[in-house]
This record gives C-alpha cells, sequence and structure tokens, in this order.
C-alpha cells in the first residue's frame, strides 16, 4: 500500500453538548492549544460540529480569529425550504460558512427513525447547498453477530451514493454502533477491513477516482490512547470523534496523532 496522500480529517461532533458560550470558550482554547503546539500547518484538516444553535457564534470567532477550523452542522433538512417546523436548511449552513454537514448518524437513524432513503435525500440536499456531506455508516452488536462487520455499512452507502455525480465532495464515516461511547473501540484491523470495502463501494458507484480521493473516517470511542493506530491504516483517513472532542487536551492530542504514529 503506498502513502496516503488524502488530508487526514480529525472531526469532533460534539452532540448535544455545550452552548454557545461554552462553544467559544472551548474553540479558542482548541486553537492556542495547537497554536502553542505548532500544530496548525495544515497537514491535519480539522473540523467541530457543534449543536445548530452555536454555529453562528464558532464563525463570527473563527472569522475574527482565523482559526483555521472547519465548520460542520450535525444534520441538515431533504428540503430547502418552506413548512417544516424545526428543520434547517443546507442553505442556512451555507451562509454560515458551513462546510460539513453529518448525515445519517447512528443516534439519527435510531431515535428519529431515518431511514437509507431519509439519508440519501439529505445527502443530495447536502450537495446541492454546497456542503460536503460526511454520511455515516456502521452495523450494530446484533449485525455484527448475523452478518459480519461489512454487509449492513455497505448497505448504507450504496444507497447514500445512488445518483451522485462522479465529482461529488463527500466524506464517508464508518462507525460501528456497538464501538460509540461505549469505550470499546473497534481494533484498527477492523476498522481497515471495513473502510478498505466501503472504498470499493464508493469505487463501484462513484468510480476510481472518486474512490481514492474520498476520505473515509472512523469513529467509535476514539481517544488520544488509540487515534495513532487506526491512522497507520491505509484506508483510514482520519477520525469522527464524540465523547473525546468535547475534553480540549484530549481533542488537540487526537488532532496531533502524528506525534505518536512515530513515522
Ligand atoms: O458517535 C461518534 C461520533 O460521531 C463517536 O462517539 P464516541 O467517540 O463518544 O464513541
Amino acid at each position: 500500500m503506498g502513502v496516503k496522500t488524502r488530508t487526514p480529517l480529525i472531526a469532533g461532533n460534539w452532540k448535544m453538548n455545550l452552548d454557545h458560550l461554552q462553544a467559544v470558550a472551548f474553540v479558542q482554547k482548541l486553537h492556542w492549544t495547537l497554536k502553542d503546539a505548532k500544530h496548525e500547518d495544515g497537514s491535519v484538516e480539522v473540523a467541530v460540529f457543534p449543536p445548530f444553535t452555536d454555529i453562528r457564534s464558532v464563525q463570527t470567532l473563527i472569522d475574527a480569529d482565523k482559526i483555521p477550523f472547519a465548520l460542520g452542522a450535525q444534520d441538515l433538512s431533504a428540503h430547502d425550504s418552506g413548512a417544516y417546523t424545526g428543520e434547517v436548511s443546507g442553505a442556512f449552513l451555507a451562509k454560515l460558512d458551513a462546510k460539513y454537514v453529518i448525515i445519517g448518524h447512528s443516534e439519527r437513524r435510531e431515535y428519529h427513525s431515518e431511514s437509507d432513503e431519509v439519508v440519501a435525500a439529505k445527502t443530495k440536499a447536502a450537495l446541492k447547498h454546497g456542503l460536503s456531506p460526511v454520511i455515516c455508516v456502521g452495523e450494530t452488536a446484533e449485525d455484527l453477530e448475523k452478518f459480519g462487520a461489512s454487509a449492513v455499512p455497505v448497505g448504507q452507502l450504496e444507497v447514500a451514493l445512488q445518483g451522485l455525480p462522479k465529482d461529488a465532495d463527500i466524506v464517508v464515516a464508518y462507525e460501528p454502533v456497538w464501538a460509540i461511547g461505549s469505550g470499546q473501540a473497534a481494533t484498527p484491523q477492523q476498522a481497515q477491513d471495513v473502510c478498505a470495502t466501503l472504498r470499493t463501494v464508493v469505487a463501484k458507484v462513484l468510480g476510481d477516482d472518486a474512490a481514492a480521493r474520498t476520505r473515509i473516517l472512523y469513529g467509535g470511542s476514539v481517544k488520544a490512547a488509540n487515534i495513532a493506530s487506526f491512522m497507520r491504516e491505509p484506508d483510514v483517513d482520519g477520525a469522527l470523534v464524540g465523547g473525546a472532542s468535547l475534553v480540549v487536551d484530549e481533542f488537540a492530542a487526537i488532532i496531533r496523532f502524528e506525534k505518536h504514529v512515530g513515522v
């Protein structure tokens, strides 16, 4: 396997944590921590995914202080505008300079009954508004026992990618549901196996160029102590981090994974 050419992406999914004041303080501290460590050279892309109510404040801070973090949302509406109470349009997120939007996180699939078809519609909505969808796929413990690790994520990704243009700017996140918030991460080999299989799905649906370009992240109990072992794998291009993205020093250490890779 050759040297990875894709820019690693370390993404913090804050879920329903940190209000807008806490978010601003957090982003400032993270920025200072990385700056002190001289780790804002662009070798790793950093993205934060705050709750909707924080996005404007974080955008203003990032903009004013020229902080090199990308901004993302945790969800969006499949619709552009209209009578959809409580929903947020991709157009509004794009206006706030959001670059990414998480789609089909397992918590939305489970608690909001989001089907593969809804995920596909939201993926199209994101691209329509110039946002890069971070398409989440992953199997439950039960799926793992019944079908093995790859079958469910492959099926989910195939539906999400259907009908997308070959040059679609997407990110895929493999998040085994049993590893999320459990403290029990997948092994690097398990993550590599599924990420490599997902890359073949991208190749089959969108072509080889898209497969070579698309970043595939691992998510599920990622922390500073295990990030390097995932990043060593050829098909793991970054991480979607939950709990550990809420602790400045821990998240900064994850972003600085190269320090532990020892290449
Ligand atoms: O769901 C996740 C990120 O989207 C992973 O969460 P944890 O890192 O807390 O396991």
